[in-house]
């Protein structure tokens, strides 16, 4: 359990992923695909959902032959934890008739993997979403308030799987998000703010077209019925709050893709039920820094394990931003890198 977690302790057995277990890759994200020679037949297929042993997967995707098809998972993968957002090779009967199950032998090399680990000390992690490119991070303005640290857990978790983050605050009719919002001025974000009354649906599709987007976001901000806008056919559950403890619970307890179509095309929605915490416990904080290319240029000149905090002794970023190198927009830019890396580094401080 993490330390900042505890009220929504009582949610993890919810969790698809929970029973997905494994090891930190030390050779960073990208396991390699182990499809055995005998399978030369196996097809390819992406991983729309995962329930108890059974994963639904598209085949032939975007042709007219495109179907979905119900399949197991081979023994010879053993441990490997086939995630939402995978393409995985498949064999067997590919029909998608009914009754019919195909076995997955292969999961194909990843391009980014979302992970977590319990809490930030712990070195299990569990995978939440393969292949994911971006990261919308739904927040609502307030009902329930913001918390500022949670979307910097959030953006440093995407920043460092290499998945693009979006920001999405919702119930604007009910809060201005103005300050909130300053705090993330420093960071390339694109921010869409919605209300009941006024969803930017057209320009969040826009967005989704083309992407692998994975949606985030605390209970009760709005998220379910923001897919639904998004989706019309998810029909997500909304609105549950418990009745004895008046939190949000999880009415649908896995994560599911979706299919966004907009006026240029489609784009896949990877809801996220119940990731709501993201344990740092496997970040490298040099991604972070890697997010803030001009900075992590500037970075080359600072002294060795320099930290770039506020304290840190002849901090080359600190200093460019003082001389006025890194133009207006410096100091709001170092202040943002300078939160993240403290949410990570010093995370028992807030
Ligand atoms: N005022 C206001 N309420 C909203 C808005 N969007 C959603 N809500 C309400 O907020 C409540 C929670 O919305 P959900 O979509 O269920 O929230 P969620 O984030 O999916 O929460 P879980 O299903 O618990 O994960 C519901 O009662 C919604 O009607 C909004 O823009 N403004
Ligand atoms: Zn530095």
């Amino acid at each position: 359990m993490s330390w900042w977690d505890t009220d929504d302790a009582d949610d993890e057995p919810e969790l698809d992923e929970s029973s997905i277990r494994v090891r930190p890759n030390r050779k960073g994200n990208r396991p390699r695909t182990k499809t055995r020679p005998e399978h030369n037949d196996a097809e390819t297929a992406r991983v729309l959902a995962v329930d108890r042993g059974r994963y639904t997967v598209l085949l032939d995707e975007g042709t007219t032959a495109e179907r979905r098809i119900t399949a197991s998972r081979a023994s010879e993968l053993r441990k490997q934890a086939v995630v939402n957002g995978d393409r995985v090779r498949v064999v067997g009967d590919l029909s998608g008739d009914e009754g019919s199950l195909a076995r997955i032998v292969g999961i194909v090399e990843r391009t980014t993997l979302l992970r977590r680990s319990a809490d930030d000390t712990d070195e299990v992690e569990r995978v939440i979403v393969a292949n994911a490119d971006q990261m919308l991070v739904v927040v609502a303005a307030a009902d329930p308030e913001p918390r500022e640290r949670l979307v910097d857990r959030y953006l440093i978790a995407a920043l460092d799987a290499g998945i693009r983050p979006i920001l999405c605050i919702t119930k604007t009719d009910l809060a201005d998000p103005a300050d909130f919002l300053s705090n993330f001025a420093g960071l390339d974000l694109q921010v869409f703010t919605s209300a009941t009354d006024r969803m930017p649906l057209t320009e969040i599709t826009a967005a989704l077209v083309g992407h692998d987007t994975v949606f985030v976001g605390h209970s009760g901000v709005g998220k379910s019925t923001l897919v639904n806008a998004l989706v019309p056919s998810a029909q997500r559950a909304t609105g549950h709050v418990n009745a004895v403890t008046g939190r949000g619970r999880h009415t649908s307890s896995s994560t599911v893709s979706y299919r966004a179509e907009g006026e240029g095309g489609t784009g896949w929605v990877i809801d996220t039920p119940g990731v709501r915490s993201f344990g740092l416990g496997h970040i490298d904080p040099a991604n972070i820094l890697r997010a803030f290319s001009d900075l992590a240029e500037v970075a080359e000149n600072c002294p060795r394990g320099c930290t770039h905090l506020p304290d840190a002794p002849d901090c080359a970023i600190v200093e460019a931003v003082e001389t006025g190198e890194l133009g207006p927009t410096g100091p709001a830019r170092l202040d943002s890198l300078q939160r993240l890396l403290a949410t990570f580094m010093k995370p028992t401080q807030y």
